[in-house]
């Protein structure tokens, strides 16, 4: 795994921006796997930047988000489709039917978690997965004791996570309790992944990460064994972990 070294969040955020930009250039027909929560907000405001200042164009471009909570409907200002649409689609030359989320207002959603792996599946490996990190190692929202060889599923929300995602609601209750995910190994399965960790309330999970053992305990560590994942980190992120890995930069 490799890890790139930002000052900051805007750094992260621009270093991220331009890797992504440099992919699309290389292959405009990418398939890009999108992250939600917080930590991505910085790169699609860039990506948004660079759209409007140099053109690149997303008309060739799939993307396949991480995951949904079950009970919204796109419409729902708290849906990951919402949250996709006016943090970047709604600002690019993206064509919406190329842009997929698994469905959340449907009513089998054991159903809709295995349409959404079959769709992933039938478009090919993504080429570029970004992810997020959870405080307690989810990635998308794969929960600790998620097997490593789950494909996309319903999963029960953990307390932790539904606290940290309260911020977005505003009060608890209202986070719902289940969300279709993308499963560990449909992730791994994307050619090469990119997650992005910022701020000091991320440091032990990125710490854990980067020199803990590999354990369904704490999903994210299955990066160490993916052949191209790269962690760009900031130094509050960074803050914790050993000084010997913080100023490593590969
Ligand atoms: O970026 P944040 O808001 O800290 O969230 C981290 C991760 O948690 C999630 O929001 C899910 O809880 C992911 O989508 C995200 O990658």
């Amino acid at each position: 795994m490799k890890l790139i070294k930002a000052a900051d969040y805007n750094e992260m955020s621009r270093i991220a921006a331009d890797y992504v930009i440099a992919k699309l250039h290389e292959n405009p027909q990418i398939k890009l796997g999108m992250a939600t929560g917080d930590t991505p907000k910085g790169l699609y405001r860039e990506l948004v930047s660079d759209h409007r200042k140099n053109g690149t164009s997303y008309k060739g471009v799939q993307t396949f988000n991480l995951d949904e909570y079950i009970g919204l409907s796109s419409r729902d200002s708290q849906s990951y489709r919402y949250y996709m649409d006016s943090h970047l689609f709604d600002h690019i030359d993206i064509d919406k039917t190329n842009t997929h989320l698994p469905k959340g207002d449907v009513e089998d959603a054991f159903a809709e978690a295995e349409a959404y792996e079959q769709l992933i599946r039938d478009s090919g490996k993504v080429d570029l997965q970004i992810l997020g990190l959870g405080g307690n190692g989810h990635i998308g929202f794969n929960e600790p004791g998620t097997p490593f060889g789950s494909t996309a599923h319903v999963v029960e929300l953990t307390v932790a996570t539904r606290s940290a995602n309260a911020k977005f609601f505003g009060s608890l209750d209202l986070v719902p309790r289940r969300a279709i995910t993308m499963g560990i190994a449909t992730i791994m399965e994307s050619k090469e992944i990119l997650m992005l960790v910022s701020g000091e309330g991320k440091s032990s999970a990125l710490c854990r990460l980067l020199e803990g053992p590999v354990e369904e305990g704490f999903p994210a560590s299955v990066l160490r064994r993916h052949p191209h994942a790269m962690v760009i980190a900031d130094d509050a992120a960074l803050s914790l972990c050993s000084t010997q890995f913080a100023e490593a930069k590969c």
